[in-house]
Order: structure tokens, then sequence, then C-alpha cells
């Protein structure tokens, strides 16, 4: 029996992953559920699953929490160091990694050093710290498997050769919901329209990011540090059927693509069955009606985030944790209203110009970059 920790149960990978686990009732068993505030969502789950621990990462809500909403077995925890004590647990053998942010790292990190199986949505870790995230693996002989859609069919599409026979990895996009529109079609898009995604229900901060693009910038940087790949080894191609979730090109022309419908109980269930495959609850794909795929390049005008996450994809260093942090703080700022849609990579586009930079940098040093960055969003105005 799998024991599996979830963290951000909560929020939209972690409610999928809590449906693949209720599918697999004979395999999987839930363990240890967090949450950062929606400590009633949380209860409820553990009332169903009735895990070993159950993390409320916002110590403030400690006087709040009714804790007799939770069942007698499940221990109630409190704070961010919980996150790290469960992910790391001797009870606890797979890690599902499904905090938004770079909030996210921490818990990543303990999963890791602790030598576990870790299904990884957090793609913000790999961008904030891919380097000293990989070689922690290397060195604690942690498992690392991708839940990223596009990762999880370019991990599944590397299993059609070897490391040295892949010419180059194709990440598809779906464009968002401004696809097609001009730069001065995007300057002044609300926040409704932004987070009305054309073909995937995912959480409010990476529905954002598929408008911007900067979830693909994101994304590439996220397919370098995993797959060990320089970035001319890396090309994004808009496809906004979101069928092909992604390809690996090999040295003799063949392409390898990985399809399905957009779900993302698929890619969990991939991460937590691997390596083998079962049935589960996604939908299969309708062969029997008529359908198209397409594809189009990128406009890289109209979203200058990609072009930022090429640039720092080749920087590396420190540029990764300055983008991520200048690029949450951006977002939080748009969805209340008080930054415009195309100043989020404007915005974080200046700050990563003016940060110091550095190619080896320690853990410390990214979140003290991190911290700085989100202060400079803070005060940046338009010219
Ligand atoms: N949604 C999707 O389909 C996909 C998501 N991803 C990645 O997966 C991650 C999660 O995305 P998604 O599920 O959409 O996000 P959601 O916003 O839906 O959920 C976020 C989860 O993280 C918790 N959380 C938020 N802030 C903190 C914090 N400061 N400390 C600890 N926990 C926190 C939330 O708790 P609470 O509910 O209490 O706020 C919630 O459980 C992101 O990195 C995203 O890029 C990748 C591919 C697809
Ligand atoms: C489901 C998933 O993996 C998301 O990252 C998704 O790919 C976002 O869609 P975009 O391609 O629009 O960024
Ligand atoms: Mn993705």
């Amino acid at each position: 029996m799998k024991q599996i920790a979830v963290l951000g149960s909560t929020g939209s990978i972690g409610t999928s992953t809590l449906d693949v686990i209720a599918a697999h009732a004979e395999e999987m068993q839930l363990t240890a559920i967090t949450a950062h505030s929606s400590w009633q969502q949380l209860a409820e789950q553990a009332q169903q699953f009735r895990p070993r621990w159950a993390v409320v990462s916002n110590s403030d809500l400690k006087s709040a929490v009714d804790l007799s909403a939770f069942p007698q077995e499940t221990e109630v925890l409190f704070g961010d160091e919980q996150i790290e004590r469960v992910a790391a647990a001797d009870e606890i053998d797979t890690v599902i990694c499904g905090i938004v942010g770079a909030a996210g790292l921490k818990g990543a990190w303990a999963a890791i050093e602790s030598g576990k199986t870790i299904g990884i949505a957090n793609k913000e870790t790999l961008v904030v710290a891919g380097p000293l995230i990989m070689d922690l693996a290397e060195r604690s002989g942690a498992t690392l498997l991708p839940v990223d859609s596009e990762h999880s069919a370019i991990y599944q599409a590397l299993q059609a050769g070897s490391a040295s026979e892949v010419k180059r990895v194709i990440l598809t996009a779906s464009g968002g919901p401004f696809r097609g529109a001009s730069p001065a079609d995007l300057e002044d898009v609300t926040p409704e329209k932004a987070l009305a995604h054309p073909t995937w229900d995912m959480g409010p901060k990476i529905t954002i990011d598929s408008a911007t693009m900067m979830n693909k910038a994101l994304e590439l940087i996220e397919a370098k540090w995993l797959f060990q790949l320089t970035v001319d080894q890396i090309s994004v191609v808009v496809h906004p059927q979101s069928i092909v979730h992604s390809m690996v090109e090999f040295v003799d022309g063949s392409v390898i693509a990985q399809l399905s419908p957009p779900d993302m109980r698929l890619p969990i269930q991939y991460a937590l069955t691997y390596p083998v495959r079962m049935e589960g609850l996604n939908p299969p794909m309708d062969w029997s009606r008529a359908f198209e795929l397409s594809f189009e390049p990128p406009d890289l005008e109209a979203f200058p985030a990609l072009r930022l996450g090429i640039e720092v994809a080749e920087q590396g260093g420190t540029c990764g944790a300055v983008l991520n942090a200048a690029n949450e703080a951006a977002v939080e700022r748009f969805l209340t209203g008080d930054l415009r849609f195309s100043d989020i990579a404007t915005s974080c586009e200046q700050v990563l110009k003016s940060h110091q930079y550095e190619p080896h940098p320690s853990l410390d040093k990214l979140f003290e970059l991190d911290h700085w960055a989100r202060e400079e969003i803070k005060r940046w105005k338009s010219c």
C-alpha cells in the first residue's frame, strides 16, 4: 500500500490527486494532507480519507480552527514547518507537491532530501532552484516524477529512445484566452477575461500565467532542469486543443507525442503508479468522430513573458528565482486590479534587469532574492 502525502490538497492539483487516490483505494492510502487557509475543506477531506496528519500551514488560524471538525485519528498540525515534517516522515513514501508558488519549495525540498518518490506539480520549485533540487535528488536517491502535463508527456515520450538520441523537446502551449491578440489588445484586459482558460480548469495563479504565457516560460525553465537540456533543445509550439501535451524529437527525425483529453488526473495518476499504468478516471480519446489538431508558432511580441523565460533559462543562476517571485507578486497585483495585464511582463523584466546576478547561488541567497523581488514589485509603478 502506497502511503501518500498531498501538499496543497485543497487546490486544483490537490483535489484531483485525492480523486485518483479514492479511485485506487486498494493500492493507495492518503496519509497526510495540507492547506494554507482552507481548513474547513481540509477537515472534509480528513473526514473522507482519515489521514494520519492534516496540516494548516497558516498558523495565524490556530485559534480559529474547530478541531472537532476533524476525525479523532487525524492529528492537526499548524505552521509552515509542519509541511516539511510530514513531507519527510518515515511513514510516507510518496509526496505530491501541489502547493502553488515558491511557498511549495521547502516541502518539496524536505521530501526530496528524505529520498522519497515525488510527483512534482509545483514547477516554481524547479524554476527557483533547479540545479540545487536536481543535485539534492541525485544525492538522496529520490525519484522525481513530473506531474505538470507537458513534462509528464515528455517523460513518457522519452522512453522511446536513449538520452543521447534526443534532439529536442517540443512543449505545447494552449495559447491561453488571448491567443491571436495583438500587444495593443492585451494592454487592459480584465482579471475576469484572463481567468477564462479555454481548455484547463486550474487555480488562479497558473491560469493568469497561462494568459500571459509566463506559464510556458516557467515550464521551459522547468524542462531545462528536469531533463538536463540546453535551451536550444527546447521549442514551444502553440496547440489550442491541449490534446498533444508535448513531444520529443529524436535524432532520426521521429517525433513521439503523448495525447489525451486535457485532464490532470492522468499525469497525476501516472506519477502515482509509475512505472505501471492503470485504468483511471480520465476520459479516453474519442477516435470515432472527426477532429483537428492544429499547431502554430508563439507570438513573442504579444507575449513577451515567453521571451523573458527563454533569456532566464539561458542565464540561469539567480534569474529563475527573481523572475518567479516578481511574477508571483505581479500576478497578485493584477488580480486585485492594481496592475495592468501588460505590466506583468514589463515589471518582471525591469526587476530582473536590476537584480544582482550570481551564477551559483545558495538556497539562502535565492530566498533573499525572492523576498527582494516581491518588495520591488510591490513598489513598481508603470512609467
Ligand atoms: N492546476 C493545474 O491543473 C496545474 C497546476 N500546476 C502547478 O501545480 C501547483 C498548484 O497549482 P493549483 O493546484 O492550480 O493551485 P491552487 O491555487 O488551486 O491550490 C494551491 C494549493 O496550495 C496551498 N497554498 C497556497 N499558498 C500556500 C502557502 N503560502 N503555503 C502553503 N500552502 C499554500 C493552497 O491552500 P489553500 O486552499 O488553503 O489556500 C492550495 O491547497 C502550481 O505550482 C501550478 O503551477 C501544474 C500543472 C497543472
Ligand atoms: C495542465 C497544465 O499542465 C498547465 O500547465 C497547462 O499546460 C496550462 O496551459 P497553457 O498551455 O495555456 O499554459
Ligand atoms: Mn503545464
